[in-house]
C-alpha cells in the first residue's frame, strides 16, 4: 500500500484514479505549516502539491520514504529539485495541462487593462456612473510583444491574432520558420521594447529571466506600454515597474504573479493603473482536473510499473526514442552489473563510450542506467536513475562519457571500463539484429556471450584439454553448461572462457575449478532476473 499526501487544494475529480486504486491511500491535508509537514512527511511515498507548499531541502531531510513529488501544475520553483534529486526522489509535473487556462487568463488581463474593467466595475458597483473616467484602447491593430513563445505564449499569440493584433515573439528557441507558420514576427527583446503597445511574459523564472523587465528595459519601451505577467513573479522587477507606472512610461500593468506570494507590495497592488489577481492562471475547473488527473496517473504508473515517462529531474526522451533505446538501456543495466562484479571492488573511475549509430542518440538514460547498476552493487536500493550521477560524484568516482561515430564492427556498440587504482574491468556489448544482446568483449578479450542469469568467467592458459577439464569438473558438480566461449590474444598465451550455466554455482565449485592445472582464475557472475528482459 502506498501513501499519498495531498498538501494543497487539489481537485478530487482529478485525483479519482488514486482514490479508486486499491494500492493507494490518499490523505488530503492542504495548508500544512512547514513544521507540521516535516513531522508527517516520513509516512508518505508520494507528495502532491500546487504552488503553495514549499518543498524545501529541510522538509526533504525528513522524507525518508518519499519516492515521488508531484507538482499539479507547471512551475516547480516551490520544490527544491536539487535536494530531491540528491535523495533520489522523482519530481514530476503536469506541463500543458493548464496551458489553455493560463492563456485565457492572459487574454482576460489584457482586455481588463485595455478597457479598465476591474476599476470600472468597482466604481459602478459602488453606485457611481463614471463613464468619462474609463476610456480604454482597442487591441485591434496594436502590437503585442510575447516574451517566451512556449506553450502558453504560443496560445496567447494565437488568440491575440484573432483580435487583429500584430504579434512580435521572442524566445531563444523560436525559429523564423515557426514564426512564419504562426503568422507572427520573430523579434529581439529590444525590438519588442521599441514597438510593442502590449508586452506579455511567458518564460519560466530562471537566472536569465530574473529581473528581465527592469529599469533599463522599461526605459527602452514605447511610452504608454501595457505589461502583463501571468508567468512568474520576479521576471518583472516590481520596484522598477512602480517607478515606470508613476512616471507614465508604463500606462498599465496586469499581474497574476509576484516577487513574493502572497504579495504585500501595497504600492503595486493598489496602484490605480494596475490590475491584480492572486495567482489564478491555473485556477479553472478544467485545468485543476487535468493537472490532478495527469499527476495521479503518472504516480500510479511509477509505482505499479517502475517506469518514469517524464520527470523534471530526468532527461526527457520521446516515447518513440525511449522504445528504440530500451534494449540498450537493458543492455547497460547488464553491463554495469557484470563490470562491477568483475572489478570486485568499488571503482574510482568509470569510462563509458558509445560507438556507431548510438553515438548520435541521446544516451543519457543508458548512462544513468549503467551508473545505477554499478552503484547498486554497494549502495543497493539507495541508488536510482534520479540520483545515480549525484551519488557517483558524492562517492568521489570520476566519470568520463564519450561518443565516437566509428562503428567498431557493430552498428552500435557500448564499452564500459571500471578502474580501481591499477585494477580494471571492462565489458563491450552490442545488440545483434535478430539475435538480441551480446557481450562481445570482457576484460579486453573478444567473446560472444548472450547475457544470461548465470555466467562463469575463467582465465586460463591456452593449453590443450582445458575446455574438457572445465566441462567435466562442472559435470561432477551437476552444473549443466548452456554455452561456452573461448577467447585468447595469442596461441598458447593467456585465454578466457565464458560459460552460461543453468544454475548458480557454489564457492566450492569455484575452488575445485581453480585447482585445475593451468586455470588461473574462476569467477561466478550473476544477473538477476529483472536484468534479463524477454526481448533479450
Ligand atoms: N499564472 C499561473 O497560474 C501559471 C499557470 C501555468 C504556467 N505558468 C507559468 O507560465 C510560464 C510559461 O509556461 P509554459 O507552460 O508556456 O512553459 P514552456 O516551457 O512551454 O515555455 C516557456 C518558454 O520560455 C522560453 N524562454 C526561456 N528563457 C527565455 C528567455 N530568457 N527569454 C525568452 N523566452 C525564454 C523557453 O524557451 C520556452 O519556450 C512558466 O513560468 C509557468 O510556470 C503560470
Ligand atoms: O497551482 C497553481 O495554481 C499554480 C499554477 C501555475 O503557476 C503553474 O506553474 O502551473
Amino acid at each position: 500500500m502506498y501513501k499519498v499526501l495531498v498538501a494543497d487544494a487539489i481537485s478530487d475529480t482529478g485525483l479519482k484514479a488514486l482514490y479508486d486504486h486499491p494500492n493507494y491511500v490518499v490523505d488530503k491535508n492542504p495548508g500544512l505549516a512547514p513544521d507540521a509537514l516535516k513531522e508527517i512527511i516520513k509516512e508518505y511515498d508520494a507528495l502532491i502539491v500546487r504552488s503553495q507548499t514549499q518543498v524545501t531541502a529541510d522538509i526533504l531531510e525528513h522524507a525518508s520514504n518519499l519516492r515521488v513529488i508531484a507538482r499539479a501544475g507547471v512551475g516547480v520553483d516551490n520544490i527544491d529539485v536539487n535536494a530531491a534529486t540528491k535523495k533520489g526522489i522523482i519530481v514530476i509535473n503536469a506541463p500543458g495541462a493548464n496551458t489553455i487556462s493560463a492563456a485565457e487568463l492572459t487574454m482576460a488581463m489584457m482586455l481588463s487593462l485595455a478597457r479598465n474593467i476591474p476599476h470600472a466595475h468597482a466604481s459602478t458597483s459602488a453606485g457611481k456612473w463614471e463613464r468619462n473616467n474609463f476610456k480604454g484602447v482597442e487591441l485591434y491593430e496594436k502590437t503585442l510583444g510575447v516574451i517566451g513563445m512556449g506553450k502558453i505564449g504560443s496560445e496567447v499569440a494565437k488568440r491575440a491574432k484573432s483580435f487583429g493584433m500584430n504579434i512580435l515573439g521572442y524566445d531563444p528557441y523560436l525559429t523564423e520558420d515557426r514564426a512564419g507558420e504562426m503568422g507572427i514576427t520573430k523579434a529581439s527583446l529590444d525590438e519588442i521594447a521599441a514597438e510593442a503597445d502590449f508586452i506579455t511574459i511567458h518564460t519560466p523564472l530562471i537566472k536569465e529571466t530574473r529581473g528581465l523587465v527592469n529599469d533599463d528595459y522599461l526605459a527602452k519601451t514605447k511610452k504608454g506600454v501595457r505589461i502583463i505577467n501571468c508567468a512568474r513573479g520576479g521576471i518583472i522587477d516590481e520596484a522598477a515597474l512602480v517607478r515606470a507606472l508613476n512616471s507614465g512610461q508604463v500606462a498599465g500593468a496586469a499581474l497574476d504573479v509576484y516577487e513574493t506570494e502572497p504579495s504585500t507590495n501595497t504600492e503595486l497592488l493598489s496602484h490605480p493603473n494596475v490590475v491584480v489577481t492572486p495567482h489564478l492562471g491555473a485556477s479553472t475547473v478544467e485545468a485543476q482536473e487535468k493537472v490532478a488527473h495527469e499527476v495521479s496517473e503518472e504516480i500510479i504508473e511509477i509505482f505499479e510499473t517502475q517506469t518514469i515517462r517524464s520527470a523534471v529531474n530526468m532527461p526527457h526522451v520521446s516515447g518513440e526514442t525511449h522504445k528504440k533505446l530500451q534494449p540498450y538501456i537493458d543492455l547497460g543495466d547488464q553491463m554495469g552489473a557484470l563490470a562491477i562484479q568483475l572489478l570486485k571492488e568499488a571503482p574510482d573511475k568509470v569510462e563509458i563510450t558509445y560507438y556507431g549509430q548510438l553515438s548520435k542518440e541521446n544516451t543519457e538514460l543508458i548512462t544513468r542506467t549503467i551508473v545505477k547498476s554499478i552503484l547498486a552493487q554497494h549502495l543497493g536500493d539507495a541508488v536510482n536513475l534520479i540520483n545515480a550521477q549525484h551519488l557517483l560524484k558524492d562517492q568521489g568516482v570520476t566519470s568520463n562519457v564519450s561518443k565516437n561515430p566509428k562503428s567498431k564492427g557493430f552498428a552500435s556498440y557500448i564499452e564500459l571500463t571500471l578502474y580501481r587504482g591499477e585494477a580494471k574491468a571492462n565489458i563491450g556489448a552490442t545488440l545483434l539484429n535478430g539475435y538480441g544482446a551480446r557481450i562481445v568483449k570482457m576484460n579486453d578479450y573478444r567473446v560472444d556471450v548472450r547475457p544470461e542469469p548465470f555466467l562463469l568467467y575463467i582465465k586460463h592458459h591456452d593449453i590443450p584439454g582445458m575446455v574438457g577439464r572445465v566441462g567435466s569438473m562442472l559435470g561432477d558438480y551437476d552444473v549443466n553448461i548452456g554455452t561456452m566461449q573461448v577467447g585468447r590474444s595469442v596461441i598458447g598465451g593467456e585465454a578466457v572462457m565464458v560459460l552460461t550455466l543453468d544454475k548458480a554455482v557454489e564457492p566450492e565449485v569455484i575452488n575445485a575449478l581453480t585447482a585445475i592445472k593451468g586455470l588461473e582464475y574462476a569467477q561466478f557472475l550473476e544477473l538477476t532476473d529483472e536484468k534479463i528482459p524477454v526481448h533479450n
